[in-house]
């Protein structure tokens, strides 16, 4: 590729829940020069081997030619159990499978919430691994005895892009969201992985540090240690303080960087590490963009007609609220909970206050996120709004006023690929802090005032009330 002659090239890969996608770019720089993508199936369980196909075909075409480093971000908390000749032993259990939301349940039962908090900053709901491996353990025992070493998405593809080494990697991002690695301590803690899995002691990835070297690929790049998307996506925007990142893909996230952990016996705060050595607290939910994408297709019709209906109805849909637990739910944790239609009336049940409603009740699920995070001693100066639905025109209407701060919207673009082009970046580098690549301004959007975005939360919070409890 001659337009690259002089000049570093690194590659971000990110491989997320609905699709690969690959940014290369300069190294010095960031500028993405080409980028590709292809999706995943649409399941909650998936053979690895969809996503390395996945990533066969969105670097198809040489987009990784002439590239010096390579960085992976993924999914988080997957469970890739592999045997031990490296098979697979089982598809994954992904981060949105709600079938361990019992074993979950027992993990907590068992041991407390707060000790699991002080363990391992997080307390286990359905996603994380832990409670995956929980699940195997008791349904399918046998399949239990096989697994040899347990991986997460990241892991994986990082194992298969450094050519199935020995000793597999990963990072503290992403082992910070298995339930049994410790971001306070940087350590595993094999007692709880014993205790989740029937007394099985499985191997487990070598944590790296943020700019460490994972391996190479076969034509001799240098593979980062990479780490899960929401620390990626982190990475690449440079969160500062006051900034809050708001991510809308198949989840919805909420996170901020710290430099202490945090440890939230409620279950709403995750206390994940993040990719530069320090924290990451976070609220996942499980129904974002897809929620959109549901209520379209209700409407029957395409997602900038859906844009439109929501941004012709008033704030507050006229007292239509939706709950969008379309996929059960995470934050609030109500894995079996389903979404609901509040407050209809004869005079607001329009295709518009339908759309209004889908986006509102989407916001409110990470308005709750703000609350938890800002309860832990994060400062919410103003939202960083990235993902999939961010390019929605009715959310960019809405997002500001149900967040009562400030929302910027960043130059388009993919940011979780672009933080593991970042790490790669660093990796190869070999300095103290990652390359200083500059984003761009985005664009701030205001609330429209102090009362709207109350009304719409108040709305929202007696609808789930009526159905939930408080
Ligand atoms: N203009 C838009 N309005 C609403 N949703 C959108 C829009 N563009 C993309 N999306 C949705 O964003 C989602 C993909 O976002 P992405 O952040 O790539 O997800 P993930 O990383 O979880 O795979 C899809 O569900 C897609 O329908
Ligand atoms: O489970 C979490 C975070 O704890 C999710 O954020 C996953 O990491 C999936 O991310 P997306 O594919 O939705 O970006």
């Amino acid at each position: 590729m001659g337009e690259d002659t002089g000049r570093t090239l690194v590659a971000g890969i990110d491989s997320s829940t609905q699709s690969t996608k690959v940014v290369v770019c300069d190294a010095a720089t960031g500028r993405v020069v080409r980028q590709g993508h292809a999706p995943h199936p649409d399941a909650t369980e998936i053979h690895p081997d969809r996503w390395w196909e996945a990533l066969t075909t969105a670097t198809g075409g040489g987009l990784l030619d002439g590239v010096a480093a390579v960085g992976v971000a993924a999914q988080q908390h997957g469970l890739v159990p592999l045997d031990d000749a490296g098979s697979v032993v089982r598809p994954a259990l992904l981060w949105n499978d709600t079938r361990s939301a019992r074993a979950a349940a027992d993990l907590v039962a068992e041991l407390g919430p707060r000790a699991w908090a002080e363990a391992v900053g997080s307390v286990p709901v359905a996603s994380l691994t832990v409670a995956k491996l929980r699940w195997v353990a008791e349904h399918e025992p046998d399949l239990a005895d096989r697994v040899a070493s347990v991986l997460l998405p990241h892991d994986w593809v990082t194992w298969r892009l450094t050519g199935r080494p020995a000793l597999a990697v990963t990072d503290r991002g992403d082992a910070s969201g298995t339930g049994y690695w410790s971001p306070a301590g940087g350590a595993y803690r094999h007692d709880l992985l014993r205790h989740a899995f029937g007394g099985r002691a499985p191997a487990l990835p070598r944590v790296l540090g943020p700019a460490a070297i994972a391996g190479e690929t076969p034509s001799g790049a240098v593979v980062s240690a990479g780490t899960g998307d929401n620390m990626a996506a982190a990475l690449a925007l440079d969160a500062g303080p006051g900034d809050v990142v708001v991510s809308l893909g198949t989840s919805g996230t909420v996170f901020a960087v710290s430099p202490t952990p945090t440890a939230d016996a409620s279950g709403a705060v995750a206390g994940f590490a993040d990719a530069t050595g320090r924290f990451l607290p976070l609220v996942c939910t499980l129904n974002a963009a897809r929620v959109l994408g549901a209520a379209a297709r209700m409407l029957d019709v395409d997602l900038d007609a859906f844009d439109r209906l929501a941004l012709a109805a008033r704030p507050g849909a006229d007292g239509l609220v939706l709950l969008p637990y379309l996929d059960g739910e995470r934050t609030p944790n109500l894995p079996e909970a389903s979404g609901a239609l509040v407050g209809l009336r004869r005079a607001n049940m329009t295709p518009e206050n339908l759309a209004r409603a889908a986006v509102e009740g989407m916001l409110c699920g990470l308005a709750a996120g703000l609350d938890a995070v800002r309860a832990h001693g994060v400062e919410v100066r103003r939202v960083l709004l990235v993902g999939g639905a961010a390019r929605s025109q009715a959310v960019r209407a809405a997002a500001p006023s149900v967040f009562g701060v400030p929302v910027v919207i960043p130059p388009s673009a993919e940011y979780v690929a672009l933080g593991a082009a970042r790490q790669a970046a660093w990796a190869l580098d070999g300095s103290d802090e990652p390359p200083a690549w500059s984003l761009g301004a985005g664009e701030r959007l205001d609330p429209a005032d102090d009362e709207t975005g109350q009304r719409i939360l108040r709305a929202y919070t007696a609808a789930h009330e009526s159905l939930h409890g408080a």
